[in-house]
This record gives structure tokens, sequence and C-alpha cells, in this order.
């Protein structure tokens, strides 16, 4: 059973003035599948994510998750779904004035009863989890750092140690890396597709980074303008195809990198641009 179905999706976002932010959206996305969502600013990205998400309803088109619609669920039992699916975003809701540890482990609140949840609030549950999951990200020395004294990057990669300790199949990041520095974006991904692998999840990232997202990412989603461009193995993912993408835009390049297996498309995109 597919993690995710999406036939002729239309997507919009309530009160906006402008057309639909997503249309004729058309995705199969199978369990244990790592894909890279890319475009250009406004392409549709996070508008998408949210979508996987369950954080907005489709105006129009059949939408699945793990094989049911979940618009069609009652409120409680979508909820129970929604466990399944965690969603990362570029910069993440943390409390201000808690503890690292304390944000880290909110991960669990939909696995814990209230009491429990209260307890940890004062008292953190397991820590020793939350350290190796920051640790993973190169952060355990932060673990009882208030978040607001926490650098954007470091802040990013709180909410993504949050991700190795939610219970989820379906791994949905936005723009992970904006606040990272090579060498920090290489561990991130490394990271995010060990923990993906490791527990049979799907992971789903957008990424403003072509040259990474060719080469960690053996599926390319392309979206511009609220439609997928093209979505193909990276094999088959040519400059041409991304010089037309980003037509008029200018995409994030980061340093150059090392595909971490064979790829037969050579990540040297920037230079066609
Ligand atoms: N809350 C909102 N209300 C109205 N329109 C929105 C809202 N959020 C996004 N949009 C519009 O939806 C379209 C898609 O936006 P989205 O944020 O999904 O793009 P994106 O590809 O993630 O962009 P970026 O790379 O800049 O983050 C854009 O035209 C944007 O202006």
């Amino acid at each position: 059973m597919p993690t995710y179905q999406l036939h002729n999706l239309t997507v919009r976002h309530i009160g906006a003035r402008s057309s639909s932010a997503l249309q004729a959206i058309n995705l199969t996305i199978e369990p244990g599948e790592q894909l890279a969502l890319i475009g250009p600013s406004g392409a549709g990205k996070t508008t998408l994510l949210a979508t996987l998400s369950l954080s907005h309803q489709p105006a129009e088109g059949s939408f699945s998750a793990f094989g049911v619609d979940p618009w069609a669920l009652g409120e409680a039992v979508r909820h129970r779904l929604r466990a399944q699916l965690f969603l990362a975003p570029q910069t993440p809701p943390l409390p201000p004035r808690q503890r690292v540890v304390t944000a880290v482990l909110a991960a669990r609140l939909p696995q814990w009863s209230v009491w429990r949840a209260l307890v940890s609030l004062f008292k953190p549950a397991d820590p020793e989890a939350a350290w190796q999951a920051l640790s993973r990200f190169n952060l355990g020395d932060k673990l009882y750092s208030r978040v607001d004294r926490l650098s954007g990057g470091e802040r990013q990669r709180c909410g993504l140690a949050r991700l190795l300790l939610s219970p989820a199949k379906a791994l949905l990041v936005d723009e992970p890396l904006s606040a990272l520095d090579p060498a920090l974006s290489e561990l991130t991904l490394n990271t995010l597709r060990e923990e993906a692998r490791a527990r049979n999840a799907t992971l789903i990232c957008s990424l403003h980074q072509v040259d990474l997202a060719l080469a960690h990412f053996p599926r390319i989603v392309a979206l511009r303008d609220g439609r997928i461009a093209f979505d193909l193995p990276r094999e088959q993912v040519t400059p041409q195809m991304i010089a037309a993408l980003y037509q008029g835009e200018q995409p994030t390049e980061a340093a150059p990198q090392q595909p971490d297996d064979a790829m037969a498309v050579k990540p040297g995109v920037g230079a066609c641009l």
C-alpha cells in the first residue's frame, strides 16, 4: 500500500486571492521511498508538505495516506493517523523559554498520557533519548540549553532531533539546510536518510540546494507554479531541465559535494545556469 496517493489534486490557501497553490498534482509515493522536492520560491513545496501532513485539506482531487482518505475520517481517527506523519517545518515552533531536552521530548507527547506529559515538563522523562537524538545532529552539548539561546542552525537541528523521537512512518522535512553550513548539511541529510532507512519510513524533503538533492535522493519531484514540472529518477534529470525549472530564478548552490553513491547525473548543475 503506497504511503501517499494523490490524483489530480488541487490545494488552495484559505483567503488567497491568487489561483491555486497546487494544481493537478499526481503522485504515488511508496513506503521507504526517499525523494527530494525542488523548485523555485513560491512553487508550492511547503504547501505540498503541509498537505501531506494533513494540515491543508485539498480542494479537489483524491488524496490517500496509508491507504485511506484522511478527510473522509472523523476528527479523532484523523488525529491518530497524524501520529504516523511528522512534518519538520523550516522554522520549528519551539517554545523559546523551554530547555532543549523538553522541546525534543515533546515529539513523544502524542504517545504519552496527559499526566506523563505534565510531569515531563518539570522532570524530562527520557533525557538519554533526547541526548542521543541531538548527538546525531552534533548538538548533544545543548541538551540543557534554553531554546532562545540557540543559533538559527541549532534550532533547526533541534527541530530535526524531534523527528528522530517521533514514531512516524512518513518523515516530511521542509528546507532543513537553510541555516546550516556545508558540513552540517551533509551530516543532516545523511542522518535523515539513515533514520528513514532504518525504520523503512518514507522521507520527503524540500531543498533549495539542487546539487545536494541530486547527490542524496534517488527520486526528484520538481514543482513550478504549483504544478509538477517533472518527477524522475535523478539519473534522468538533466542540467537543461534544472535550468528550465529555475528560469529567471537563482537556485541555491551548496559547497561542492561528492555524491554518496553512484549516480549518472553529475551534480555540476549550477554550471549551466
Ligand atoms: N498562508 C498562505 N496564504 C495564502 N497564500 C499562500 C500561503 N502560503 C503560501 N501561499 C502561496 O502559495 C504558493 C506556494 O507557496 P509555498 O510556500 O508552498 O512555496 P514554496 O515552494 O515552499 O516556496 P519557498 O521555496 O519560498 O519556501 C505561493 O504563491 C505563496 O504565495
